[in-house]
C-alpha cells in the first residue's frame, strides 16, 4: 500500500464497466519500487477471458458515448483534467514508487499528461466536416467526422501516466471509446487516472482498464474486430506485432515506437547551451525516453570544451531515490535495463571506445535497486552497439566530424526517424539540416521538444501517425463523404 493524501486513488483491480474487479483465475502480478526493490502491490493478472467483457463493455458504452455531444465530452474532459490538478502531488508520488523518477519530474509528467486533456477538451468542440463544390447540379457534396468507435491502447512503463492520456484524451474527445492495458511494471498511475475519470462523470465503460499477461490481452483486442483501432507506445518490434495482428481484419493502428537520436553540434553553436541541452535530452527520466539523444556528433572545432563542460555537468548530477528532492536521476526500471546497459559500455569500449566517466553501478543511500552512474564514451564509432541501437539508459556516446554534408548522412543512417538535436547559430544552416534529417521531430537549439501544442511522433520504424496537436485528434475519426442528388 502506498501512503497517499486521497488513499482513494490507489486502485489494485482492473476496472471494467465501471466496476473494480479481480483476474477470474484471482491470480495477481507484483509490482515492486525499482528504487528500493520493495514490494508496493499487486493487480489482476487477467487474460483474454476478461477482455473480452472489456470489449462488451466498450462496445456498450459506445452506443451511449457518441451520442453526448461535443459540449458534453468537453465538459467532462475538463472536469477530469481539473481533478487531476487537484491530485497533482498523490500522482507524481505514484509514479515516482513505481517507475523510479524524481518527484520533479514525476510532477511535470502529470501535468504534461493533463495537458493533453485540457488540449482535447477544447479540440472535441472543434471536430469539423466541409462542403465541397459540386461539378454538377443535380447534387450537393459535404463530409462529417465519426468516431471511429472502441479502441484500445497499450502503453510502455517509462511515462505511466502521459502515455495513458496522450491517447486516451483525443479518443474520448472524438467520442470513442478506450480499452487501456499499461504497462504490468507501472500499473498504479493509469488505475488512479481510471478512478478520477470515474469521478469526473465519464460514464462507466467508456475508459476500461486491464492488466495482466500481455499476450493474451494483446491477442483478443488485435483480433476481436469490434476494435476498430489500437494504439500502442512501445517497442518496435512490439509494435510490429501489433500491426501484424491486427492486420487480420484491417485494425487502424497508431504506433509510437523506438527511437535512436542524433545530436549533433556544429562548430558555431552555443557551447553552453548544446551542453544544457544534451543533458536534458540524454538524462532525462535515467535516459529512458524514446527521443532522448542516442549518439553525440560534436564538430572537431568544439570537441574538447564540449567534453570538458559535459563532462563536469554529467559528473554533478545526483542519483538516488526518486522521492528525495536533490536527486536528479533514479535508477533503472529493472535489472534487465542495467545489464543492457553495462552490455553495451562492454562492446564499445572492447570495439575501441574510451570510457571517461561513470558506467558503474552504485548503491545510493544503500539503496538495492539498480543505479548507474550517468556514462560518457569517447572515440565511438558505427560498429559499435550503442550507435545503432537504442540505449533507453544514461549513456552519451560521442563522435567527431568535420563536414556538415557527412554528419547529415551518419545522423540518418538509422533504421529509426523519431527525434533528432542540432545547435548551430546559422540560420541558412538552420533550414539545410532541418530539411535534411530523416526524422518526425527535430530539436534546433533545445534538447526539450515534447508538448501537447506540437505533433508528436516518428518516421521509418519509429512510427505512424502524431498524438497531440491539431493532429492527434484525427487518429479517433473517420471522414464520412454524403453526396445529396437534388432533382431539379
Ligand atoms: N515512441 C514513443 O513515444 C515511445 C517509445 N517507447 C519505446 O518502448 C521501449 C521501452 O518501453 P517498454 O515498455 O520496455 O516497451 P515494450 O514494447 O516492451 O512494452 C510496451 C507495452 O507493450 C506490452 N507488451 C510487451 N510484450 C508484448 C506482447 N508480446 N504483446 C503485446 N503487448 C506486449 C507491455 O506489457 P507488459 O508491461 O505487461 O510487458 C507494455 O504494456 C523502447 O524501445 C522505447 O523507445 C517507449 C515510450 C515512448
Ligand atoms: O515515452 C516517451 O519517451 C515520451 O513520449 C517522451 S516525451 O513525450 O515525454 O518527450
Amino acid at each position: 500500500m502506498v501512503s497517499l493524501l486521497n488513499p482513494a486513488l490507489f486502485k489494485d483491480q482492473a476496472l471494467i464497466n465501471g466496476i473494480w474487479c479481480d483476474a477470474q483465475s484471482q491470480l495477481r502480478t507484483k509490482v515492486i519500487n525499482p528504487a528500493t526493490l520493495e514490494f508496493i502491490g499487486s493487480i489482476p493478472n487477467m487474460t483474454d477471458v476478461e477482455t473480452k467483457f472489456a470489449i462488451e463493455s466498450s462496445k456498450n458504452a459506445f452506443s451511449v458515448w457518441k451520442k453526448y455531444t461535443a459540449k458534453e465530452r468537453s465538459t467532462l474532459l475538463k472536469k477530469w483534467y481539473d481533478l487531476i490538478l487537484i491530485n497533482l502531488n498523490d500522482l507524481a508520488k505514484l509514479i515516482t514508487i513505481e517507475q523510479g523518477k524524481p518527484l520533479v519530474e514525476a510532477r511535470g509528467e502529470v501535468l504534461y499528461g493533463a495537458s493533453f486533456i485540457e488540449w482535447f477538451s477544447e479540440q472535441a468542440r472543434r471536430i469539423e466536416g466541409e462542403t465541397i463544390a459540386s461539378p454538377s447540379n443535380d447534387r450537393r457534396l459535404l463530409t462529417i467526422r465519426q468516431p471511429i468507435g472502441v479502441c484500445a491502447a497499450i502503453t510502455p512503463w517509462n511515462f505511466p501516466a502521459a502515455m495513458i492520456t496522450r491517447k486516451v484524451a483525443p479518443a474520448l474527445a472524438a467520442g470513442c471509446t478506450m480499452i487501456l492495458k499499461p504497462a504490468s511494471q507501472t500499473p498504479f498511475s493509469a488505475l488512479a487516472l481510471a478512478e478520477l475519470a470515474l469521478q469526473a462523470g465519464i460514464p462507466p465503460g467508456v475508459f476500461n482498464v486491464i492488466t495482466g499477461d500481455p499476450s493474451p490481452i494483446a491477442h483478443e483486442l488485435t483480433h476481436n474486430s469490434t476494435v476498430r483501432k489500437l494504439t500502442f507506445t512501445g517497442s518496435t518490434p512490439i509494435g510490429s506485432l501489433l500491426m501484424a495482428h491486427g492486420a487480420s481484419h484491417i485494425q487502424k493502428s497508431s504506433m509510437e515506437l523506438g527511437g535512436n537520436a542524433p545530436f549533433i553540434v556544429f562548430e558555431d553553436a552555443d557551447i553552453d547551451a548544446a551542453v544544457e541541452g544534451a543533458i536534458i535530452s540524454k538524462f532525462r527520466n535515467n535516459g529512458q525516453t524514446c527521443v532522448c539523444s542516442n549518439r553525440f556528433y560534436i564538430h572537431t572545432l568544439v570537441y574538447d570544451e564540449f567534453i570538458q563542460k559535459l563532462k563536469a555537468k554529467v559528473e554533478a548530477l545526483k542519483i538516488g531515490n526518486g522521492l528525495n528532492d536533490c536527486t536528479s536521476i533514479g535508477p533503472f526500471i529493472d535489472e534487465n535495463a542495467f545489464i543492457k546497459n553495462k552490455e553495451f559500455i562492454t562492446d564499445a569500449v572492447s570495439k575501441g571506445a574510451e570510457l571517461i566517466c561513470g558506467g558503474e553501478r552504485i548503491y545510493p543511500d544503500g539503496l538495492n535497486g539498480f543505479f548507474m552512474s550517468p556514462a560518457i564514451l569517447i572515440n565511438v564509432d558505427n560498429t559499435m552497439r550503442v550507435s545503432c541501437e537504442e540505449i533507453f539508459g544514461p549513456i552519451a556516446p560521442i563522435m567527431q566530424f568535420s563536414d556538415e554534408k557527412e554528419v547529415i548522412l551518419k545522423a540518418n543512417d538509422t533504421e529509426f526517424g523519431l527525434a533528432s538535436y542540432f545547435y548551430t547559430q546559422s540560420l541558412a544552416r538552420t533550414w539545410r539540416v532541418s530539411e535534411a534529417l530523416e526524422y518526425g521531430m527535430v530539436g534546433i537549439n533545445t534538447g526539450l521538444i515534447s508538448t501537447t501544442e506540437a505533433p508528436f511522433g516518428g518516421i521509418k520504424q519509429s512510427g505512424l501517425g502524431r498524438e497531440g496537436s491539431k493532429h492527434g485528434i484525427d487518429e479517433y475519426l473517420e471522414i464520412k463523404y454524403l453526396c445529396m442528388g437534388i432533382s431539379s
